[in-house]
């Protein structure tokens, strides 16, 4: 409970106010203390309580609430989001009389949801709700910032990742820790561009590893809400090449890869970075997870291909087609990961092991690689080829829209 008072001098006597915030109401107790005796007594109190609506937040307010959201230091979140901009509209324009977006159109549809929701409430009240949403977050947000330093920030030009080179170690790191580092389309590039640096920079190993407590999250599912003017045809068609692309710059990179992960590998990047790392390190704590029938996909990364090779058949269905989720020590055993390390001294062993790697010849390194590779490439790209295809597919289809929508829509999570 919040109290605050204030003495008001009435004459001779003084007069106490105490003000307190209650669950959303605004109290009031006023109390005339007797002044011979200089005891507050509470004679006669009086309680009055107010509607949060009979607090009109100013127009000035609100403009300044406007002007506070654009500087939040922290990402409030989709759901926060979606409420400031339905108290916003509402605030503004009123009740929502706009048509309804297509049920593909999933991020217009989500606006439009919540602008709907909020039915008949009146425009001053939306804008002294926005305007107490926002001072809540600005407060919230400054005092509990979980964001480590240096975490999705811009780091070597990079906006998703923290790209460094050092003892002969190139390491790409993930770094979109506060969205498990799913992979937005900025992040797909990136990882190329990187990849393609690293391909020709002095290093002799690169290393891909994640910021924060997942490896990745897979593809980043807000990747399928912005539809161009082509219709989702076309997103689906630019998807499978981006996909085909993506993939296939882990098929031809020259060098020795290594996978470094302490914690969970979702979807996307496990399969294209299991099939063709040279090694993958892993902490007791990961598990590896690529439910794409969950999403109404179908495997990617030339996974159809590499894991019932790696692991069994048997096994790799059940990985591929079921989505069953291993753990370090599963995937070890059936030969997805090269070794599995304690949590605790993940780190230290992984980066003794990588420096002493690394300084090996590295010109021997790349030969020995090609040479294993090789003669698997033409395969691989064939896989890919055919994979993206059927991808394509899949994204068109009511099983995956409806999955989308609703990890979406907070209706469901892996
Ligand atoms: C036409 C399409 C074009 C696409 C172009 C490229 C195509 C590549 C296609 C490859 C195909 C598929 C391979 C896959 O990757 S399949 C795997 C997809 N991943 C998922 O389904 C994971 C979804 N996420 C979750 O289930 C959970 O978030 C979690 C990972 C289990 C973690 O749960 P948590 O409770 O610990 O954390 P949570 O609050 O949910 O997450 C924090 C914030 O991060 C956001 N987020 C997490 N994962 C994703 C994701 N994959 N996509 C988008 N956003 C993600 C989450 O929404 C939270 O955000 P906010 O704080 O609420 O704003």
């Amino acid at each position: 409970m919040d109290k605050h008072s204030i003495l008001v001098c009435m004459g001779w006597e003084q007069l106490e106010i105490r003000l307190q915030k209650c669950e959303g109401w605004e109290q009031i107790e006023i109390s005339l203390p007797n002044c011979s005796s200089l005891q507050v007594i509470s004679f006669p109190v009086v309680q009055l309580h107010l509607n949060r609506t009979a607090m009109r937040a100013s127009q000035k307010d609100f403009e300044n609430a406007m002007n506070q959201v654009k500087l939040l230091k922290k990402d409030p979140g989709n759901e926060v989001k979606l409420k400031l901009y339905s108290l916003y509209k509402q605030a503004t324009e009123g009740p929502c009389n706009m048509p309804k977006p297509g049920v593909f159109d999933l991020i217009n549809k989500a606006k439009w949801d919540a602008w709907n929701a909020l039915g008949s409430l009146p425009k001053e009240t939306a804008r002294q709700n926005y305007v107490d949403l926002v001072s809540s977050l600005s407060s919230s947000l400054e005092s509990s910032s979980q964001v480590e330093p240096g975490t999705d920030r811009k780091s070597t030009g990079y906006e998703t990742l923290m790209v460094t080179s050092e003892d002969g170690i190139t390491k790409i790191m993930l770094n979109r820790p506060t969205k498990k580092n799913a992979l937005n389309v900025e992040m797909y590039h990136e990882i190329m561009h990187a990849l393609k640096a690293a391909s020709k920079d002095d290093s002799a190993i690169t290393v891909l590893t994640g910021n924060g407590d997942y490896y990745s999250s897979g593809n980043d599912l807000t990747n399928f809400t912005d539809i161009p003017p082509g219709g989702v045809e076309e997103k689906a068609k630019n998807g499978a090449v981006l996909l085909r692309e993506f993939v296939g710059c882990f098929i031809d990179f020259p060098k020795p890869l290594i996978a470094s992960g302490q914690c969970p590998a979702l979807g996307h990047l496990p399969s294209p970075s299991l099939g063709y790392s040279i090694a993958v390190y892993a902490s007791d704590r990961a598990t590896f997870h690529t439910p794409f029938s969950h999403l109404g996909q179908s495997p990617e990364g030339c996974s159809s291909y590499t894991f019932p090779k790696i692991m069994s058949p048997a096994k790799a269905t059940e990985m591929l087609v079921f989505g069953k989720k291993l753990t370090a020590g599963e995937a070890c055993a059936q030969g997805l990961v090269t070794e599995v390390f304690p949590d605790s001294t993940f780190q230290k062993e992984v980066w003794t092991r990588l420096k002493a790697f690394a300084k090996l010849p590295p010109n021997a390194m790349r030969i020995s690689k090609e040479i294993i590779r090789n003669r698997e490439k033409e395969k691989l790209h064939a896989v890919n080829a055919e994979e993206c295809s059927v991808l394509q597919g899949r994204w068109l289809s009511d099983e995956c829209m409806n999955a989308v929508v609703n990890f979406l829509s907070r209706k469901s999570k892996l």
